[in-house]
């Protein structure tokens, strides 16, 4: 297991890169990662990770990469060439989807970026797989594309707290469990289903905890933060 104290992973989700920024410069790098994800990208583009680099934060760059292996591999290689800290794709793009993203980030010079695949996103439960075509639970699911993304060489999976105890029995200590859908005890669950508090997640044994809307959309993000981190203080 990881001895990283910085299990807090603050999910940027802001419409504009002032707002995202402004969030930045009230936390503390010593202390938390920061996501940018799909809208705050599609804003800011590989500036806003620079920018957030140079405050000294370590990015996940979380884009979801899920297209034929080449195309997979070619914008993993660019993410590694930007230095984020992490960057993932869809596990079940598959095998040669995921291997071939894994060879063309080892060939990035002096690569550190660790990459790991999404499982079954948090928002989804069985009837969602099901309306997909996939009549199974959800956790069945997340086990065998957690074993298959530790099979093809990657660092780690995105699933479900709620998955961690089950998956920490079938996959290696070092695989890293990167579990969104947090919400501690006085928050609403919105758009998301398989949700857990942060301190259980981190006793299950998730290695990183991804956190948006609690701190984002509270009233005082930072005083938000601080209270997660209390919570959890005993766990790391
Ligand atoms: O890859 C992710 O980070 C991710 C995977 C997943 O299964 N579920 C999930 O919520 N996420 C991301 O984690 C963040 C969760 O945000 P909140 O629901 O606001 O805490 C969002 O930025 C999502 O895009």
């Amino acid at each position: 297991m990881t001895l990283d104290k910085k299990r807090i992973i603050v999910a940027l989700d802001y419409p504009t890169v002032e707002q995202a920024l402004d969030m930045a410069n009230q936390l503390d790098p010593m202390r938390c990662r920061l996501k940018v994800g799909k809208e705050l990208f599609t804003r800011g583009g590989p500036a806003i990770v620079e920018q957030l680099q140079r405050k000294g934060f370590e990015v996940f760059l979380d884009l979801k990469f899920h297209d034929i292996p080449n195309t997979t591999a070619k914008a993993v290689r660019a993410a590694g060439e930007l230095g984020v800290w992490m960057v993932n794709v869809h596990a079940t793009g598959g095998r040669r989807m995921m291997e071939a993203a894994r060879n063309e980030l080892s060939q990035v010079k002096n690569n550190k970026t660790l990459l790991i695949a999404v499982t079954v996103l948090t928002s989804m439960e069985r009837e969602d797989l099901q309306e997909v075509g996939l009549d199974l639970d959800p956790l069945d699911h997340v086990k065998r594309l957690a074993a298959l993304t530790e099979s093809c060489g990657l660092d780690g999976v995105v699933c479900s707290a709620q998955e961690v105890t089950p998956l920490r029995a079938i996959i290696s200590p070092e695989f890293s469990l990167v579990t969104p859908g947090i919400r501690p005890a006085d928050s609403v669950a919105g758009d998301q289903r398989r949700i857990m508090t942060p301190s259980e997640a981190l006793q299950a044994g998730s290695t990183y905890l991804v956190i948006g809307r609690p701190i984002t959309q509270a009233e005082n993000p930072l005083l938000a933060l601080e209270s997660i981190e209390k919570e959890i203080a005993a766990f790391i």
